[in-house]
């Protein structure tokens, strides 16, 4: 029997400092939890606003750092030190300030960037060394995977109407045409996405408002964000009050 898809539990903030202190203690929950059962942390990161608001991790002793093994949720095809890559907002927000060894990180493979199809090939077999053969498991599970929301109901780099939505095979894939520069992108797609322990989006600001509701509140629109449904997993949403100001969905009151 198929468990039904995850309903997103909402947890919204007075600001985002808030935010900050609740995903916190969240992530050192899904950390416990997955060391506990099975030694390591597996975790996808996104980029824009997400890396800075892991911020309440840096200095926290009960974090595990060195049984964390860190893949990114999407990533733009630019090297390692430009100024849009997730791993470098990753490394100057989050890992430069903890005791991360660098073996547990997972960025693309640079000399790849000429070829996106061997770039997102490279980075699915990097998951499957991780996760075992492909054939034993037919979708990594991951313990965490960190999500933003875009001004249009984007989610890691699937957006609107792309074909990319559909994908049911790969576990990564790539596009050339992102509407968010830069263009060239490799994302984790919607059966690993679904597949996960937990999914948790992060989404702070009143520019988030319109675009929170139409997620939340009319999932029939089929916008990026509300597709993703864990099937076994959950997932829920940090916001703070500015983002859920339009908001009708059932808020849940977060307990530490
Ligand atoms: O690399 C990317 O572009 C991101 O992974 C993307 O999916 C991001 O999470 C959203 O655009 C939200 O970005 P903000 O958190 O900055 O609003």
């Amino acid at each position: 029997m198929h468990a039904a898809p995850a309903k997103p539990t909402l947890y919204v903030m007075k600001n985002a400092d808030e935010v900050v202190s609740a995903l916190a203690s969240y992530v050192l929950h899904a950390q416990k939890e997955a060391v506990e059962k099975k030694g390591r942390f597996t975790v996808a990161l996104s980029g824009g606003s997400l890396p800075k608001m892991l911020r309440g991790l840096i200095g926290v002793e009960s974090v595990d750092w060195d049984k964390w093994q860190v893949y990114y949720a999407d990533e733009r095809a630019v090297p390692l030190d430009h100024p849009d890559s997730n791993h470098g907002l990753c490394e100057k927000e989050l890992y430069s300030k903890v005791p991360i060894p660098k073996e547990n990180i997972h960025p693309i493979d640079t000399t790849l960037l000429d070829d996106l199809e061997e770039l997102s090939d490279a980075y699915e077999k990097a998951l499957i060394l991780q996760f075992a053969s492909k054939d034993s498991a037919r979708f990594p599970i991951f313990d965490l995977i960190l999500l933003g929301m875009g001004p249009d109901g984007h989610t890691c780099s699937l957006f609107p109407g792309h074909e990319l939505l559909a994908e049911e095979d790969r576990w990564v894939a790539y596009l050339e045409d992102s509407p968010k520069p830069p263009p060239k992108r490799i994302t984790l797609t919607y059966p690993v996405i679904n597949h996960a322990l937990r999914v948790a989006f992060v989404a702070t600001g009143a520019g988030k408002q319109e675009m929170l509701s139409k997620v939340l509140d009319q999932p029939e629109l089929g916008l990026p964000c509300s597709r993703v449904r864990p099937t076994g997993g959950s997932v829920c949403w940090f916001v703070d009050e500015d983002a859920a100001a339009l908001v009708r969905y059932e808020r849940t009151e977060w307990e530490v």
